[in-house]
């Protein structure tokens, strides 16, 4: 755990980074720190590895005030993710990724096997290994920053702005993956973004940060698009986080009405006539189109996207029935077989039951 008490940090020229600042990151938990551009998040980060010493408070791992160590050793347990990946340009792949463990007296050959062992950690082709940074991708490098960071396999991570250099897809694929290998790992991470929605998506707890450093609020991200603490949180969660709390929110709940769906080749039994609209599937039970039962011969209209019925959130309920132009949504298993459909007006009874239920537990 990685705690702050009360820490502050007054550059000399007099600007105030951070100003009391208390908080807990527990163990083998994401802890995003997010806020805008100037508020303090880099120089948080920086002094929780010393780059930076605070000029009030305490920073402690594990309950031992981190000035009491010397900094070497500190630094040991903790690896440090930069934007840009911060590779050394002459060193192969391998080779930055084992910089650690050959500091550490690790002999060639164990920090290279060391090397590709991450690599396929991070999701890298070991092919790459003897490539030079500037021969990957600007996705590929970062991986490259992680595996390096992971190499000592530090109790503690911190990461600024790791993900930040690369374009949209290939951060929500990094994120992604981020997510499995912390699954795997469990390290103790301090991650730093100025984006909202990468905080949300990532961060088991998240601290809001404003300017001149001041907390604003620290909370699960549930909690915090449910009840930001004020105008700030609110405007910096932006507009939509009605709709965003709702990935929060299981659609195990819904109920799926599996009457509408009619196999290819098959007549609509009676009571299907009087329904609006039908499911084709096919003979797998993967979904094929709606079909109106008042027009048969017409082409199936397509169904957008479906949603897993068993693990998908409420939001990718919504999303589906919200995209079709029939106004329901497709639950499929995790085969891709249709197990049923649900319309607009019943997710979004299910949306006011589930606000209904966290009213009731505050
Ligand atoms: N070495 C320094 N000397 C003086 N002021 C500094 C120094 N480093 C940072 N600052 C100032 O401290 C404040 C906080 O900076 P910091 O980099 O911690 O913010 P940040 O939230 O990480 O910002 P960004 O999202 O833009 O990276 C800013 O006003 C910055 O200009």
């Amino acid at each position: 755990m990685i705690t702050f008490e009360n820490v502050s940090k007054r550059y000399p020229d007099g600007t105030e980074a951070v100003a009391g600042l208390s908080l807990e990151a527990p163990d083998a938990a994401i802890t995003v720190l997010v806020g805008p551009s100037g508020c303090g998040k880099t120089t948080t980060l920086r002094m929780t590895n010393r780059l930076v010493e605070p000029s009030g408070g305490r920073i402690l791992v594990d309950g031992a005030d981190i000035r009491e160590r010397p900094v070497a050793q500190l630094r040991r347990g903790i690896g440090y993710v930069i934007q840009h990946a911060g590779l050394f340009p002459h060193r192969t792949v391998a080779e930055n990724i084992a910089t650690v463990p050959r500091l550490l007296g690790k002999d060639r050959r164990a920090a290279r096997k060391r090397s590709l062992e991450l690599m396929e950690l991070v999701g890298l082709e070991t092919v790459l290994a003897d490539r030079y940074p500037h021969q990957l991708s600007g996705g590929q490098q970062q991986r490259v920053g992680v595996a390096r960071a992971l190499a000592a396999d530090p109790a503690i991570l911190l990461m600024d702005e790791p993900f930040s250099a690369v374009d949209p897809i290939v951060r929500k694929s990094l994120q992604e993956q981020f997510l499995q290998i912390q699954a795997e790992v469990g390290k103790t991470i301090l991650f730093v973004t100025h984006d909202i929605d990468e905080a949300i998506r990532i961060g088991d707890r998240i601290a809001v940060l404003r300017e001149g450093g001041h907390l604003a609020q620290f909370a699960a991200p549930r909690e915090l698009l449910e009840k930001p603490a004020d105008a700030f949180v609110e405007q910096f969660l932006g507009l939509d986080r009605g709709v965003r709390r709702l990935t929060f929110i299981s659609s195990n709940g819904l109920n799926l009405r599996t009457d509408a769906l009619v196999k290819r080749g098959v007549e609509p039994e009676a009571g299907q006539l009087e329904l609006p609209w039908l499911l084709l599937v096919d003979e797998a039970g993967a979904p094929l189109g709606w079909i109106e039962p008042r027009r048969p011969g017409a082409a199936p209209i397509p169904i957008g996207h479906p949603f897993r019925a068993k693990d998908d959130s409420l939001r990718a309920a919504l999303d589906a029935a919200v995209l079709c132009p029939t106004g329901w949504a497709v639950g499929v298993d995790e085969a891709g077989r249709a197990v049923g459909v649900v319309s607009q007006e019943e997710i979004a009874a299910a949306i006011r039951e589930a606000h209904r239920a966290s009213l009731e537990a505050v």
